[in-house]
């Protein structure tokens, strides 16, 4: 079974503007709102390609209750954790440029942690956890590498996609797959990266934690994938970015898809990919045919290899 954790879901809000006025009114020519949150949007991506999973976390209030409904409506299943405050509101801005206001956490307490402890008790050997977005104030930072030491520990496979300290604590405790973006990447090292190229040392120094996938995406510059004994480049398929809130999700959810369909490390990569891509050229998420069709757009290249 594949569960995904959500600690800090929202409901995203996403504004078009024509132009922003810094320090004046704006005024929408579009909107909607949609349940956020990674793992989250992790679960929705599975659902697309056809593969069920439970949706763990904590939410709360109309905000909570309207992620609920939707996802649910959507066939997702869920076992969320109910809290007294309202599920945070995301902001999604996209005028000429697109930005971002993500809200804080309503309090999460000790017991409802000990709760989200108590439901991952029933990991089993080959359950795929993934633990993906921002950790809320009110939670201990080490909450990930807590949930993935135990997790391994039932030789569940465990999918990280966090950044800052609760992804650095992690990094020791061998999740199986991590997918920072570039950015995220260069924070974990506090170095720039400007090219693929620059990242394959950081590739390497996380696989030789004993991470087995490690697949930095650079939006539309391509994406790499490391594992044990390869390096490997992809490409991104050309299109027009519709809405790219979502898309890193959509590649984790492609990854996962991809491997329990049994693909090659090739064609996981390359699902991965337009995976992610499928859901920056629409306006929702990735369907299945758009990802097949933007497979066939995408190279895979060996950067390099272990003799
Ligand atoms: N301009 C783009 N063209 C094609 N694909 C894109 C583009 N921007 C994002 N994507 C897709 O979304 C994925 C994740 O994008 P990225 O911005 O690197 O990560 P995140 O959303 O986690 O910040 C990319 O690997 C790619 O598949
Ligand atoms: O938990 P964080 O880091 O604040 O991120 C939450 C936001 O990320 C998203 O899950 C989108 O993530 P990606 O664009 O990286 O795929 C939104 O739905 C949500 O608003």
């Amino acid at each position: 079974m594949i569960y995904t954790v959500t600690l800090n879901p929202a409901l995203d809000y996403f504004v078009q503007l024509e132009q922003w006025n810094e320090g004046g009114v704006n005024r929408s020519t579009y909107d909607h709102k949609a349940p956020g949150g990674k793992g989250i949007n992790v679960s929705r991506v599975l659902k697309r390609l056809g593969h069920e999973s439970e949706a763990l976390g904590f939410i709360g209030g109309f905000t909570g209750h309207y992620v609920k409904e939707v996802i649910e409506q959507e066939q997702v299943s869920t076992r969320f954790i109910q809290v007294n405050g309202d599920t945070r509101i995301n902001v999604k801005i996209k005028s000429d440029t697109e930005s971002e206001i993500n809200g804080a956490s309503p309090e999460i307490t000790e017991e409802h942690i000990e709760q989200l402890k108590q439901q991952l008790e029933l990991l089993n050997e080959g359950d795929v956890l993934v633990l993906a977005g921002s950790v809320p104030a009110t939670i201990p930072a080490d909450i990930y590498e807590v949930l993935c030491t135990e997790a391994r520990k039932k030789k569940a496979d465990v999918f990280v996609d966090s950044s800052g300290e609760p992804m650095n604590k992690v990094l020791k405790h061998k999740p199986t797959f991590i997918k920072p973006n570039h950015h995220e990447l260069g924070d974990l090292f506090q170095v720039k990266l400007k090219t693929p190229d620059d990242a394959v040392p950081y590739v390497r120094e996380l696989l030789a934690k004993g991470i087995t996938y490690v697949l930095v995406s650079f939006a539309g510059d391509g994406a790499i994938l490391g594992t044990t004994d390869k390096i490997l480049f992809a490409n991104t398929p050309k299109g027009v970015v519709q809405n790219s809130v979502g898309a890193g999700d959509s590649v984790v959810a492609g990854f996962i898809a991809a491997k329990a369909e049994q693909m090659d490390l090739e064609q996981s990569f390359k699902f991965a990919v337009a995976t992610g891509s499928a859901t920056a050229f629409s306006k929702g998420f990735a369907t299945r045919e758009d990802v097949e069709a933007l497979m066939k757009e995408i190279n895979i290249v060996v950067m390099e290899r272990d003799e």
